[in-house]
């Protein structure tokens, strides 16, 4: 069993709060894992810590075994770790085209002169194509960003994040704000990437987290309450009564 991400007895303190506590996590290469847990219980302090916005009081953070805790945002990014954010941040002129052709661009180190080389690389051509095509994006790819629906700006923000060849993926709640009917796709989508692809998803909506991941970690007040095989964590008594009030748990 490999491991892509691990973090080892990780502790974050807001003041005289503990918000992550004595947190082991191993995610294995190639997982669909979710990280759920009842509001406030830290998962996007996890997730930033991950990343590297935060930085941790104690313990450490394992990117395919190299130790990146002290590392940048950016350098981490490099290593093969990216994410996606609960907010939109895409350049809403632009056109889905425009902004997977930056993307990757900027991955290959060409920055904003890609529209000079349009055209002219078959092999960039072909991945942009192949982004829009993966990501629902084809009929929309001439429209500018702001007039997309909303499941489709969603699209756009991960199939960016793919766009930097990341080995391991973070998805903070990728389909908030999504209509009801769209949010499998989005989920299904995901799910459908290529094996060398581990994704760590935090997301509220059960339904999607019981059907899109193979393993599960429970966060309660920054400690980990169980980590396990979806139908195993569904069944515990313990996670029943940490979602009893909030939404059912059902498989
Ligand atoms: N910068 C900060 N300063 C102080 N406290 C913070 C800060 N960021 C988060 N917290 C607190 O840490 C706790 C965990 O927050 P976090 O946002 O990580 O939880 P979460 O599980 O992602 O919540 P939600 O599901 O509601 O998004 C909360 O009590 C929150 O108020």
């Amino acid at each position: 069993m490999t491991i892509a991400l691990e973090t080892q007895n990780l502790e974050k303190q807001f003041g005289g709060l503990r918000v992550t506590r004595d947190l082991s996590l191993r995610i294995e290469q190639g997982a669909r894992h979710a990280l759920i847990g009842p509001n406030g219980a830290g998962k996007t302090t996890v997730i930033n810590q991950l990343t590297g916005v935060l930085k941790p009081n104690s313990g450490r953070i394992l990117l395919e075994g190299e130790d990146i805790t002290d590392l940048p945002v950016h350098k981490r990014v490099l290593r093969g770790l990216s994410r996606t954010f609960q907010i939109n941040q895409l350049y809403p002129d632009l056109t889905p085209l425009e902004t997977i052709g930056l993307a990757v661009s900027e991955r290959l180190g060409h920055g904003g002169d890609w529209w000079r080389r349009m055209g002219t690389r078959s092999d960039v051509n072909g991945e942009i194509a192949d982004l829009l095509a993966r990501f629902h994006l084809l009929d929309v790819m001439n429209e500018q960003t702001v007039t997309l629906p909303y499941g489709k700006q969603r699209l756009l923000e991960i199939a960016v994040a793919i766009a930097a060849k990341p080995r391991v993926l973070l998805l903070d709640e990728p389909a908030a704000g999504v209509p009801e009917s769209e949010r499998h796709d989005i989920l299904a989508v995901v799910g459908s990437l290529p094996r060398d692809v581990t994704v760590l998803l935090i997301e509220h909506d059960m339904d999607l987290v019981f059907s899109f991941a193979d393993r599960i970690s429970v966060l309660v007040s920054g400690a980990l309450l169980i980590e396990g095989p979806p139908e195993q964590v569904a069944r515990d008594p313990q996670v029943k009564a940490v979602y009893l009030g909030e939404e059912a748990v059902n498989v």
